[in-house]
C-alpha cells in the first residue's frame, strides 16, 4: 500500500546573488528516513529552511502534513520535531529548566519520555548546557526534538563533529521512531556512510537542483563498480587506478562489487560521462 505524502514541494525557487535554488516536484512519505544529501553550498540547508518556514520562497508551493503554512503555521510547527547544528537553547539552562519551557509550549510534550531519553542517553538533569560536551549537547537537542512525538523530525547536520560511536546511538534512535511509529525523518548529513546504512531514500542536490531521488535499495543495486572500460560509464581518475560506475543490466559478475553511496556521488558529479563511441 501506498503512503500518503507527509511533504509535498511543487516549483519551488529560492534566489540568492550567485544561487538558485529550483525544486520541480518532491513527495515524502511517512515513514521514510530521508537523507538530504550534496556538496557545500548545494542548498541543503536553504531547502531544509524553506521546509521548516523560516525563509520565504520566491515561487512555488511546500505542503506539509497536507497543509500550508499560509494558512496553518502554528499546527504545523507543533507536529515538527527540528535539530539543527547549533544549538539554540540558553547555555545557562540544564536540561530539568529545558523541560520547563517546553512543556508550555507543546501539549503533545510528553514528560516520561523525555526523562527516558535523558537516562537512555546518560544525560544529567540538572548540569547546565555550557557544561556539556558536544556529543552531549546534540543528544539533548535530539531528546528534546523526540519528546513532543513530532510526526516529522528534521535535522541539518546535526550529527557533525561527533564520533561514530555517538552518531551511530542517534541515528539507530531516529530508525527505531520511523520503523515503530512512521515518524518521518529528513537528515542532511557529510557522512554518507552514516546515511548509507540508515536512511530509506536519499535525496542528493546539486547546484540547487534535485539530481536524484531514490529509495535506497534501487540506488545501491543500480551502479557496479569495475576496472574495464564499459560502453557507458562514468569513470573517475584517482591518483592510481581508474575505476569505472556502470549501471546495473544483467547480473553482478564476481570481479565487480556494488558501488557505495558515496561512489555514486562521485561518480555522478566528478565523474566524465563515457557515452558509446567515445575513446578515452
Ligand atoms: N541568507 C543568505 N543570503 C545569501 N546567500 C545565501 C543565504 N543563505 C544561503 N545562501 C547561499 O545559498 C547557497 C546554498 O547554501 P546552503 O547553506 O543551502 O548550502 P548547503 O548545501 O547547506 O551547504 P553546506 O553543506 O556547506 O552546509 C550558497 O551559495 C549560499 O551562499
Amino acid at each position: 500500500m501506498q503512503s500518503k505524502p507527509v511533504i509535498t514541494i511543487s516549483e519551488l525557487t529560492k534566489n540568492y546573488e550567485g544561487f538558485h535554488l529550483h525544486i520541480d516536484e518532491l513527495n515524502i512519505d511517512a515513514g521514510s528516513f530521508v537523507g538530504l544529501i550534496g556538496e557545500n553550498g548545494a542548498g541543503k540547508s536553504t531547502l531544509l529552511q524553506l521546509l521548516l518556514n523560516q525563509i520565504r520562497s520566491d515561487t512555488g508551493s511546500i505542503r506539509i502534513l497536507g497543509s500550508s503554512y499560509q494558512k496553518n503555521e502554528q499546527q504545523i510547527k507543533l507536529k515538527l520535531g527540528v535539530v539543527l547544528e547549533k544549538n539554540f537553547f540558553p547555555l545557562s539552562f540544564s536540561a530539568s529548566q529545558i523541560k520547563k519551557m517546553m512543556r508550555d509550549i507543546y501539549p503533545s510534550w510528553d514528560e516520561a519520555l523525555f526523562l527516558t531519553l535523558l537516562q537512555n542517553f546518560a544525560l544529567p538533569p540538572t548540569k547546565k548546557l555550557k557544561e556539556f560536551s558536544r556529543g552531549m549537547t546534540v543528544k539533548l537537542n535530539f531528546a528534546v526534538a523526540l519528546a513532543h512525538h513530532p510526526q516529522i523530525l528534521f535535522a541539518d547536520e546535526a550529527t557533525s563533529g561527533l564520533d561514530p560511536i555517538v552518531r551511530r546511538e542517534i541515528l539507530a534512535l531516529l530508525e527505531s521512531y520511523v520503523q515503530k511509529q512512521k515518524m518521518t525523518v529528513v537528515l542532511s548529513s557529510h557522512i554518507l556512510s552514516d546515511l548509507e546504512q540508515v536512511a530509506s531514500h536519499f535525496v542528493f542536490i546539486h547546484n540547487g537542483e534535485i539530481l536524484l531521488q531514490e529509495n535506497r535499495a534501487d540506488l545501491l543495486k543500480r551502479f557496479i563498480v569495475t576496472t574495464k572500460k564499459h560502453k557507458q560509464c562514468y569513470q573517475l581518475k584517482q591518483a592510481e587506478t581508474t575505476k569505472y560506475l556502470v549501471e546495473v543490466t544483467g547480473k553482478k559478475t564476481t570481479d565487480t562489487r556494488y558501488a557505495t553511496l558515496e561512489e555514486i556521488l562521485l561518480f555522478l558529479v566528478k565523474g566524465v560521462k563515457i557515452d558509446e563511441g567515445t575513446t578515452i
